[in-house]
């Protein structure tokens, strides 16, 4: 009775906004669907796909990224809502719906569906409001240009070891591992302002010990955290670790000793501070410094403005957002580019037309960060992030206290009521046929082409302005039809961060590298039987339904299937 009333309140007030919409049986936000998920899914699975081809793909949040544009055009419509017991959620991949979303500053965050992010405290992504601006206005001092060129210059650097160790036979198999240490040693290197570039020579030998009375290294403590993240944010520390099992107990283990290095890091941070002269410091401060700061009370007296959780907290989230996406990222960009052989050589020879012979340790922010993004490197990194969408869904919220918001679709008013969750879809606006023309061959439908179509569909020429209107040679996308780090006041904090380091490492990679498809016979019988293909086009299919099924959403997109691939000096393969 109580489904049946809230769903009838829910539709009237879904129909007063003049919106299309799609009727579920439950929200895809609430508990009950969350937890006999794994029970239901099965049947409704089993059920003949008309019946539910037009909602199931609604209830299934971790696909996003699969279904891409697919529920949109079941559904008939860049925006429709879809209407359940649990309430309106409104879905768009409308660039211009999703530029109103982001720049109309009366909508806010669902704080309430983010808390899981705030396992060690409250955080920047998961509050809103007041809040919200309070931890970006401390912290946004630390982007600067300064910082961008310290960041551009220590990825050359710590790329380049990186490159050293892709190099070595089968490396291939902890390719995603390798490319989240050396994305988190710069996190840490540079916004944390605590390690050096032997610290990562360490790591990525797999050499590094944990230190003092630490039972885990910092990034191992990190990686398990991150492999256990729901675990550890749904299960109590306390019966994790009297579980019989070992992964909870590695998860409150990890849980335990990460808390311990946050807490050391803002012991020394605060030590650090009280010695401080500040003028004869021109380092750019760091993010726990900042922080840190503005938790001891004011020269003049005046109480601190954070408390030691919110300390913790946001430090904690400059870890998680500022290393998992750039590591993915780079992960699908190397395995983009060992799929598509020319693409890279047309890459490689615009990074020699760039650097030249200059020896990586002269290149600098300055000089070279802006030549290569308007180049070929620009266009393949622009291209991943447009197919492999690390947040496929960004979410804003109208408050449940205060007056409707209204979104204007070509001319027409639509009032969205108080208390509605709102998806941006990046992953369907990526992939929307009028925004982003899928490229002629990839209209290819055979079985080994899989939906979503990423590795068929990639296509960094369409970056490559040749006419029409050019930014700095590249293509500049119209407002809301690209959108990977969000857009206005709560888009992604280190957008510039994020370019800077992945421009760097590709150039670095790239330069001295080529990667490519493994295939049975060249190689030694270092693989185990069936791992490789017989030919490369073989390789290929296998590469691209990598990309497509082996794909998953936990925390952010990333690829969780193993792609035979071999880096080799440059020297040695045909240029
Ligand atoms: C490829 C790399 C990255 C991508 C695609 C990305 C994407 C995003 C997106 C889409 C958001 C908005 C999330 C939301 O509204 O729910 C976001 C927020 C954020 N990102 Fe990134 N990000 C990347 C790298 C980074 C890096 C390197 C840092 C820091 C060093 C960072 C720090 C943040 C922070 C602090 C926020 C929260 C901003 C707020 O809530 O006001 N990100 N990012």
């Amino acid at each position: 009775a109580w489904c049946l009333a809230s769903l009838r309140a829910n539709l009237s007030r879904a129909r007063a906004t003049g919106l299309p919409y799609v009727i579920l049986p439950c929200s895809v936000l609430g508990a009950p669907w969350l937890l006999t998920q794994p029970v239901l899914l099965p049947l409704l699975a089993a059920l003949p796909e008309s019946w539910t081809a037009k909602w199931l793909p609604l209830l299934l949040f971790n696909d996003g990224w699969h279904n891409g544009y697919e529920p949109f055009q079941r559904a008939g419509g860049d925006t429709f809502l879809a209407v359940s017991p649990g309430g309106v959620i409104l879905y768009t991949c409308h660039a211009e719906v999703s530029s109103q979303l982001f720049r109309d500053t009366r909508l806010g965050k669902p704080a309430h569906l983010m808390s899981l992010l705030n396992i060690f405290g409250p955080t920047i992504t998961s509050t809103d409001g007041a809040e919200s601006r309070l931890y970006r206005r401390i912290t946004a001092p630390f982007f600067s240009e300064a910082t961008m060129r310290d960041v551009f210059v220590g990825t050359v650097q710590g790329g380049g070891q990186l490159a050293q160790v892709l190099r070595q036979p089968a490396a291939h198999h902890h390719l995603r591992d390798l490319a989240a240490k050396l994305s988190l040693h710069i996190l840490n290197r540079f916004c944390n302002q605590a390690e050096t570039l032997e610290d990562l020579a360490m790591t990525l030998r797999g050499d590094d010990k944990p230190q003092g009375t630490h039972r885990m290294t910092y990034a191992e403590a990190v990686f398990t955290l991150l492999e256990n993240y729901m675990t550890i944010f749904l299960i109590p520390s306390k019966l994790l670790r009297s579980s019989p099992s070992h992964t909870h107990r590695q998860a409150a283990t990890a849980y335990a000793e990460l808390g311990r290095y946050l807490q050391e890091m803002k012991g020394q941070k605060e030590a650090e501070l009280q010695q401080k002269v500040p003028a004869l410091s021109n380092k750019p401060e760091s993010i726990p410094e900042l922080l840190v700061q503005s938790g001891l009370p004011a020269k003049d007296g005046s109480p601190a403005v954070l408390r030691p959780d919110q300390v913790i907290g946001n430090i904690w989230v400059f870890v998680l957002a500022g290393h998992e996406t750039n590591a993915n990222t780079l992960t699908f960009i190397i395995l983009l580019l060992a799929c598509y052989p020319v693409t890279q050589r047309a890459m490689q020879a615009d990074l020699d037309r760039i650097l030249g012979d200059t020896p990586p340790d002269q290149w600098t922010y300055d000089t070279h960060y802006n030549p290569l993004m308007n180049s070929f490197v620009g266009a393949v990194i622009n291209e991943a992030l447009r197919l492999f969408t690390v947040l496929p869904v960004i979410p804003k919220y109208v408050p449940p206290t205060g007056p409707p918001i209204s979104i204007t679709i070509d001319g027409h008013v639509h009032p969205l009521p108080p208390d509605t969750v709102a998806f941006v879809n990046t992953s369907a606006t990526h992939r929307h046929p009028q925004y982003w023309p899928r490229r002629e061959s990839s209209e290819d439908t055979t079985p080994r082409a899989k939906r979503p179509f990423a590795v068929s569909d990639f296509n960094p020429e369409r970056w490559i302005q040749k006419t029409g209107v050019a930014k700095h040679g590249l293509l500049s996308p119209p407002p809301g039809t690209f959108i990977p780090f969000s857009e206005g006041s709560r888009g992604c904090l280190g957008e510039r961060f994020a370019l800077v380091e992945l421009c760097a490492s590709v150039a670095v990679l790239f330069k001295s590298s080529s990667v490519r498809l493994l295939t049975r016979g060249e190689e030694g019988g270092e693989y185990p039987e069936g791992e490789l293909a017989d030919t490369w086009e073989a390789a290929r299919d296998r590469a691209e339904l990598a990309l497509s099924e082996g794909v998953k959403f936990d925390m952010s997109l990333r690829v969780v299937r193993n792609v035979p691939v071999r880096f080799e000096a440059r020297d040695s393969v045909s240029r």
